[in-house]
């Protein structure tokens, strides 16, 4: 269905319907494109939202999730995982037989486990997974599928949500693709972000840092780095970048490895 007729068909339902409100947006979202998925959902007509982005470094509390009547989890792919950081934040989440769905984006090469491993937390924690969508994004480093989830992907998405907060209320669930055991995974980062003249000392990397890399120098990062690229994607100076010949060789080599376009994958 075209984005149009099916937000025009969404509309017609919601006058009359069963279809849910309100929704609760998790999300672990170092450089957007999460964010980006996660939230398109509240473009949908007659759904309100209430976000809980847990990318910063701060304390995520435990946060009870069970009176709302759907809930989007996401997160990125790392080396085939979920962020080992992000696996405490997203634990807080608590619901009662909650539906939920699962949006994943990963940067075109594999997303591996980590849709299950995002899965298996929501199950322990009292959600049933309604759905799940693997979103092949921009990745974070080198020149690869640039922009995405664009607006094609989003429409798609969309068209996702649409069917998952229609069948919320039924039984059946969903296993998220992966396997066990989880893939081992090294966590710190290869590649650590330097600091240019450009820096005015504005403190934004370091409280916006995910795991509180950046020191109140600025310019040391510590080895709580996992090269999410935040600082250096969000620095209005563009300040912080990875300046290493070894780093520029990894991008070229990765842009030309992941220049064929995959397509976004909806388990349902
Ligand atoms: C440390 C790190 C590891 C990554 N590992 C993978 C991977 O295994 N597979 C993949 O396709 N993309 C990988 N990516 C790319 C991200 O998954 C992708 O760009 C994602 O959309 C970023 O999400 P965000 O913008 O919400 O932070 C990795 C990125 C980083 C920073």
């Amino acid at each position: 269905m075209a984005p149009t007729a099916y937000v025009q068909e969404l509309s017609k339902l919601t006058s009359t319907s069963d279809l849910m409100s309100s929704i609760a947006l998790v999300y672990f979202s170092p450089t957007g494109n999460t964010k980006k998925a996660v939230s398109s959902i509240g473009e949908l007509p007659c759904v309100t939202v209430k976000t809980f982005d847990i990318t910063g470094n701060v304390e995520v509390p435990e946060t009870d999730l069970s009176g709302f009547d759907f809930v989007v989890f996401g997160a990125p792919v790392y080396a085939g995982r979920i962020p080992a950081c992000s696996v405490d934040r997203f634990k807080k989440m608590k619901g009662s037989g909650t539906p939920c769905a699962l949006v994943l984006t990963y940067g075109n090469r594999a997303y591996e486990d980590a849709p299950r491993e995002l899965g298996d937390i929501a199950e322990a924690n009292g959600f049933r997974i309604k759905g799940v969508a693997t979103m092949a994004s921009q990745h974070t480093y080198g020149q690869i599928q640039l922009g995405r989830p664009n607006k094609d992907d989003i429409a798609e998405l969309q068209e996702f949500y649409f069917h998952m907060l229609a069948k919320a209320e039924e039984p059946e669930t969903v296993i998220p693709p992966g396997n066990y055991p989880y893939k081992v995974v090294e966590t710190k980062a290869k590649f650590k972000p330097t600091t240019n003249g450009n820096c005015l000392a504005c403190g934004m990397c370091i409280r916006d840092c995910p795991v509180g890399a950046i020191e109140e120098d600025i310019k040391t990062v510590n080895d709580n780095c996992i090269g999410c690229m935040r600082c250096v994607k969000n620095c209005p100076m563009k300040a912080k970048s990875v300046v290493a010949d070894a780093f520029s060789d990894f991008e070229k080599l990765l842009s030309e490895r992941l220049k064929n376009r995959k397509e976004n994958e909806f388990f349902v």
